[in-house]
């Protein structure tokens, strides 16, 4: 659906949000909880990738679907291939068919895993033949997608000798393997990552408990955006947070500050307020801890008319679409000068034009939650705009609640 986006009326914003559970945490405890059933899960996220992720979960024999969730495929790649019995075509979108996953088909190989390309070479759909693993040692590049070591260390505590996990190369997205390794800590098993090496042990049974997933930071990021974007005294709070997350999104409070953007911790939520005026030319990130919420930094810094150089993006080009063009083509549409290389964008002429232009989403959530905040400053269109359900189902009802004129086009 094509929707037109304009401001709020009344530019100085109060309102409080819910959002909806982390779909990371959401995935990797869904995965947990297949493996150890003792294990419940509240706050679960409502998005369309934890929905297929736990679909997935149930099948025994036949195709699983994920869409287009590359945590449910990574993940359940080595789900499945570690499960003795279940045979499955593990397939996805069109996009998930281009995104690469030889790295850990590789890895699981060596581990004599029984895996096969059922189209083309190093791509999904996958025919996987489930099988009890007994080596313990494997290795893999860590520079393209931390969602492949994620997907060992999580199926880990399963296998008969753990395992020991080299990461090879510079790793990037560490919050997230952290976040992994930090569950399987408060489920209760044993782990370290040292260096470039992870070790994670087995265990036939855990403890039941309770574990209840924060809500989502890169869902907040939007919401950050719309606070540096709005008039001074602009308050949104938003729940359930807590200030130790395990999202490294969390990093948001910080960036934020400098746009404008004082964050409170107040019990289990957050509170956002637009505290200064930013006066700063240009803002220079590296957010190869933080990739998912380049956008809407990006966004932020357009609305603001600031430069930006945001570096350490080189697994955007493999995403849902290859997120450092999708910008530039999206960016500019509003009169921004934009540069990209592999792994940095550069909002170099940060002008904001007035047309009322119509933003393309690439079958991508992020772009088009990215922009939305934007309308603050001037109003436009927003192509494809169900995308936002593959994280954030209720995106538009909570965006529209803020006060923002949204109607079909
Ligand atoms: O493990 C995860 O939950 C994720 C890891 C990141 O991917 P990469 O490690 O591929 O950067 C991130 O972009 C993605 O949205 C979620
Ligand atoms: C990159 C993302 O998701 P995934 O890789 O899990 O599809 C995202 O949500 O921004």
């Amino acid at each position: 659906m094509k929707l037109h986006i304009s401001s709020p009326e009344n530019q100085q914003i109060q309102k409080s949000i819910q959002i909806t559970g982390s779909k990371s945490e959401t995935n990797r405890l869904l995965l947990l909880q297949a493996l150890f059933p003792s294990l419940k899960i509240e706050n679960l996220s409502n998005s369309d990738d934890a929905q297929v992720m736990q679909k997935g979960l149930q099948v025994t024999v036949g195709e699983v679907d994920i869409h287009h969730a590359g945590t449910a495929m990574r993940f359940l790649t080595s789900y499945f291939a570690c499960q003795e019995g279940k045979e499955v075509l593990l397939t996805g979108s069109h996009r998930m068919k281009e995104r690469p996953i030889s790295v850990l088909v590789d890895a699981l190989r060596s581990l004599g895993a029984e895996i096969e390309y059922a189209e083309n070479e190093g791509y999904p759909p996958l025919k996987i033949s489930g099988k009890k693993i007994s080596a313990s040692k494997v290795s893999l590049p860590a520079n393209i997608s931390s969602q492949y070591i994620s997907s060992l260390c999580l199926v880990a505590p399963s296998l008969e000798n753990g395992l020991e996990i080299e990461l090879v190369g510079k790793i990037t997205s560490v919050p997230y393997i952290k976040m992994t390794l930090a569950l399987l800590t408060e489920v209760g098993i044993v782990n370290s990552f040292e260096g470039n090496s992870i070790n994670v042990s087995s265990i036939s049974e855990v403890k039941p408990s309770t574990l209840v997933v924060e809500s989502d930071w890169s869902a907040a990021s939007y919401f950050y955006s719309v606070v540096a974007l709005a008039d001074l005294g602009t308050e949104i709070e938003l729940a359930s947070y807590k200030q130790n997350s395990l999202q490294g999104d969390s990093v948001l409070a910080e960036i934020y500050k400098k746009l404008g953007v004082k964050t409170t911790f107040d019990n289990n939520a957050i509170r956002l307020q637009k505290a200064q005026v930013v006066e700063m030319e240009s803002l220079n990130l590296d957010l190869s801890n933080a990739p998912d919420i380049a956008q809407t930094i990006a966004v932020t810094c357009l609305g603001l008319g600031i430069g930006c150089k945001l570096t350490g993006l080189h697994t955007l080009p493999i995403k849902e679409t290859d997120r450092l063009a999708a910008m530039k083509t999206e960016l500019e549409k509003f009169g921004a000068t934009v540069e990209i290389d592999k792994e940095s964008l550069t909002l170099i002429i940060p002008t904001l034009s007035n047309d009322e232009v119509a933003v393309d989403t690439y079958h991508d959530h992020r772009m088009a939650m990215a922009f939305a905040p934007l309308a603050m400053k001037t109003s436009f269109y927003v192509n494809d705009s169900g995308v936002v359900s593959k994280s954030y189902p209720d995106f538009w009802t909570d965006f529209e609640s803020l006060g923002f004129q949204i109607t079909e086009a």
